[in-house]
């Protein structure tokens, strides 16, 4: 094979970031092995003065700026199209220079398109983000998570450095001055966080690690299911808003049976109804209530391929 001088290696990764190609894009795994290498890449090039740089300065800011853009609905404002700095002042209101730098940090973490100058557009890979309701349930649960990942340090230092072994005392009963309560259960007492948490599952969810994409349903499940009562075909435990189930019912239609999904109460309140879905409330630590045999052998499922 011939190798590259690196020149044109430097040429060959320049074209791809400016423009994947489609036979990447659309190749979940090659897309992902290709990433995992040139951020691998990146670390073993990066200089002792830039891990600084990065550990300081740019990680902690980018989750924050990106928190701000959703404050501002930039990314639904960029999702109608590219704009002008001009353009997103008006709709933002934001003071001219606070916006222009809050838009150049955002082109530096590939959240939006520098097109030309003071042009922007949205990033193909923050695309969801300009979805109004992931965005808000991301910021309510980066609200929720982000002081509990700040107060980790100081929680391991009280805790000599023991790994936490109670769900109940942890960096996050810390930050939340919430002691005897697991992560749920503080969650559940912010019904705002606790929506945006549903939300954001739903949203995030919708597409990706679909249960009919990584197992056989209709030639596993449906074999041999007795369609004569009222058999329970599914049940979907922790499954939030049921964005599973339903990804599921509308791939296979001709699935038989009841379809159930269970979540604690307060998520089961608000979750939005679906034809054909039974809402249960269901706390996956207790005895499951939906009894029956299994009328086929249970499919073995390979847990590493879902890792
Ligand atoms: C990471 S989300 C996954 C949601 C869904 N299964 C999916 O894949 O999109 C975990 C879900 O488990 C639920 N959950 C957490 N503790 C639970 C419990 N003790 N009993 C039932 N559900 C629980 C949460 O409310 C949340 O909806």
């Amino acid at each position: 094979m011939a190798t590259l001088s690196p020149n044109e290696l430097l040429a060959q990764l320049q074209k791809l970031a400016a423009s994947p190609p489609k036979e990447i894009t659309t190749d979940t795994t090659l897309r992902s092995q290709l990433a995992t290498a040139a951020k691998k890449a990146f670390l073993a090039l990066e200089k002792p003065e830039d891990v600084v740089a990065r550990l300081l300065l740019s990680q902690p800011v980018e989750g924050i700026t990106v928190r701000i853009a959703i404050d501002l609905k930039l990314f639904s404002i960029l999702k109608e199209g590219e704009k002008s700095l001009s353009q997103l002042i008006e709709a933002t209101k934001a003071e001219p220079v606070l916006l222009s730098r809050i838009l150049r940090s955002l082109a530096a973490f590939g959240a939006v398109l520098e097109v030309g100058k003071q042009n922007y557009a949205l990033s193909p890979t923050y695309e969801l983000f300009s979805n109004e309701a992931f965005a808000t349930g991301l910021a309510s649960c980066g609200d929720f998570l982000n002081p509990s990942y700040l107060a980790l340090p100081g929680y391991l230092a009280s805790a000599k450095y023991q790994s936490p072994r109670n769900p109940k005392d942890t960096a996050l009963q810390k930050a939340f001055n919430a002691e005897g309560k697991d992560l749920i259960g503080i969650l559940m007492e912010r019904p705002d966080s606790a929506r945006g948490f549903g939300t954001l599952m739903s949203t995030w969810g919708e597409g990706n690690s679909l249960i009919q994409d990584l197992y056989p349903v209709n030639e596993r499940l449906a074999t041999g299911f007795d369609e004569s009562g009222d058999q329970v075909m599914w049940v979907d435990v922790g499954g939030g808003y049921g964005q599973k189930t339903v990804a599921l019912k509308r791939a296979c239609p001709e699935l038989p049976g009841r379809f159930i999904v269970q979540d604690l109460p307060g998520t089961v309140e608000n979750a939005p109804k679906h034809d054909g879905i039974e809402n249960i409330a269901h706390d996956f630590f207790t005895e499951q209530p939906i009894k029956g045999r299994l009328p086929f052998d249970p499919p073995k499922l390979d847990l590493t391929s879902l890792c």
